[in-house]
């Protein structure tokens, strides 16, 4: 059982419209609310802007110990999610993923509209959320910035109300949508006014309330839900605005009293509190191998990795450069742009003398189509059968480039590397690629009889990560605003 309160923050009223559906659906659950009136809209904002003020917000209702944040603002969720989530070690819930499932999920004629703010629909986070899960889906999505003020000034019933919605949704109604998804947390709000223009036959998604669903099934997952009779819940509402108009919609809407308390944030940090010292570092690779290794190293700092396998599928960055650096680089930049985070990228790979230097940076693919490590081991040693052991000197190199997602201009580069031989046979299990071949003299074995610490004292990999080492934190620094 875990006492601990459920975080849920927005740009505003909106965010009412999903803890509105967790009261119902957890109603043993404590409650923290943050709405950033003080801000609102955010929709028109730059991304970065958004993001900050969602650290800021974030930050806050850490020092109230929350267990779980729930993101219950599209327009938050499209800009600050991968990040949220790389930085906190609580759950991190966004509302865009939940929404789209449900679209799918109620779609007849794979026709869905998405309504939102224009940041929403600008980072075409929806778009893209639907069509990975189910690519022949037809997504038209608009912007509807007029509904938030609406909402705001709580005139969700008056006769100006009626025609702005009739007017926006004017461009969705030939399309033959039988889904339409409330891509912004205000808009449950105008709810019967948006049916009404739409029509009975379109489905509305509540992407907030469907969020609740996964709320639920997290706390279960993560054992953390408060299973407790819990006769008194804790229903906490922060406002950055006039905490009166505040208490006026949000009393209506979820049928209780509520007493907002107005509270500063512009001094809380516009990153994670800890973001001088990042807790975690993500890795642009693919490859578990590399990701153990450099997760061996960062472990002793306090320091988790995550690499691409943690995050959705996303396109692979091609690694058509000629040199480790310039691969590496370009890992590290196209990564770090498409997760918005900064990322640590490895380009590596063996240069054998005999071979004038191949594989080089061909070292994944050396074997050609349908590549694989024993494939380009079996095309190594085809390669060097006719070289006497005395000239198999062999070197393994690492290139480690560290980038952030606003471009290459301060990427951070360091380089290691071990010398070694390949020998004929091959010797232990422990490692990847080519280590079993890979023979080291001064220690009498190959790097794949080593465990990935012992590998990494030595390895290209270990002594590029430590030219890292004095640097990274230096080099994070200066990046928190
Ligand atoms: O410590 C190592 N021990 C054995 N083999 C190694 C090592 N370090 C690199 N290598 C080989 C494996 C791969 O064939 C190539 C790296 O290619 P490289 O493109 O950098 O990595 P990858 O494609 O496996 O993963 P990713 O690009 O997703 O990081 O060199
Ligand atoms: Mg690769």
């Amino acid at each position: 059982m875990n006492t601990q309160p459920i975080g849920f923050i927005d740009s505003g009223v909106g965010g009412l419209t999903v803890v509105k559906e967790a009261l119902r659906q957890l109603p043993g659950e404590n409650i923290i609310f943050l709405g950033d009136q003080a801000r609102l809209p955010y929709g028109p904002r730059d991304p970065k802007q958004v993001r900050a003020f969602t650290w800021q917000m974030v930050n806050f209702l850490l020092t109230k110990q929350i267990k779980m944040l729930v993101v219950a603002c599209n327009t938050a969720t499209a800009a600050a999610l991968p990040d949220l989530r790389a930085n906190l070690a609580i759950p991190v819930i966004g509302v865009i993923v939940p929404g789209s499932r449900a679209a799918i999920r109620e779609t007849k004629n794979g026709r869905i509209g998405v309504i939102g703010t224009e940041g929403t629909v600008k980072s075409g986070a929806y778009a893209k959320t639907i069509h990975q899960k189910s690519a022949q889906m037809q997504v038209t999505s608009l912007a509807a910035p007029k509904f938030v003020p609406l909402v705001e000034s709580n005139e969700m019933q008056s006769a100006v109300a009626k025609r702005v919605v009739a007017e926006t949704l004017l461009p969705l109604e030939a399309l033959g949508l039988d889904t339409l998804v409330l891509g912004c947390t205000h808009y449950p709000l105008l709810r019967p006014l948006i049916q009404q223009v739409m029509g009975p036959t379109v489905t509305l998604i509540d992407s907030g309330a469907e969020t609740v669903s996964e709320v639920s099934t997290l706390l279960d997952y993560f054992d953390i839900a408060n299973d407790q009779p819990n006769p008194t819940p804790q229903r906490d509402f922060y406002t950055t605005g006039n905490a009166d108009m505040f208490d006026v919609i949000a009393s209506e809407w979820l049928g209780l009293h509520i007493a907002a308390t107005r509270v500063t944030i512009t001094d809380q940090p516009t990153t994670h509190k800890a973001a001088a010292t990042p807790t975690t570092i993500v890795v642009a690779s693919k490859n578990p191998g590399k990701v153990k290794e450099i997760a061996a190293m960062f472990a002793k700092l306090g320091v988790q990795v995550k690499s691409l396998n943690d995050f959705p599928p996303l396109p692979t960055v091609a690694e058509s450069g000629r040199t480790f650096e310039e691969n590496a680089r370009l890992k590290a930049d196209g990564y770090a742009k498409m997760l918005e985070l900064p990322v640590l990228a490895d380009d590596s790979g063996l240069c054998v003398a005999a071979l004038d230097g191949a594989p080089g940076v061909f070292s994944a693919r050396y074997a050609g189509r349908g590549h694989n490590d024993a494939a380009n081991n079996a095309k190594l040693i085809a390669d060097l059968a006719e070289v006497p052991q005395d000239q198999r000197q062999a070197r393994f190199v690492s290139t480690l480039v560290l980038a952030r997602p606003n471009g290459p201009a301060r990427d951070l580069v360091v380089e290691g590397h071990i010398d070694g031989q390949i020998v004929g046979v091959p010797a232990g299990d422990n490692g990847f690629g080519y280590d079993p071949y890979f023979f080291v003299p001064s220690i009498g074995k190959t790097l794949a009889e080593l465990t990935a610490d012992e590998k990494n004292q030595i390895s290209h990999r270990g002594n590029a990560l430590r030219a890292l080492e004095s640097r990274w934190q230096t080099w994070f620094k200066e990046d928190a605003q």
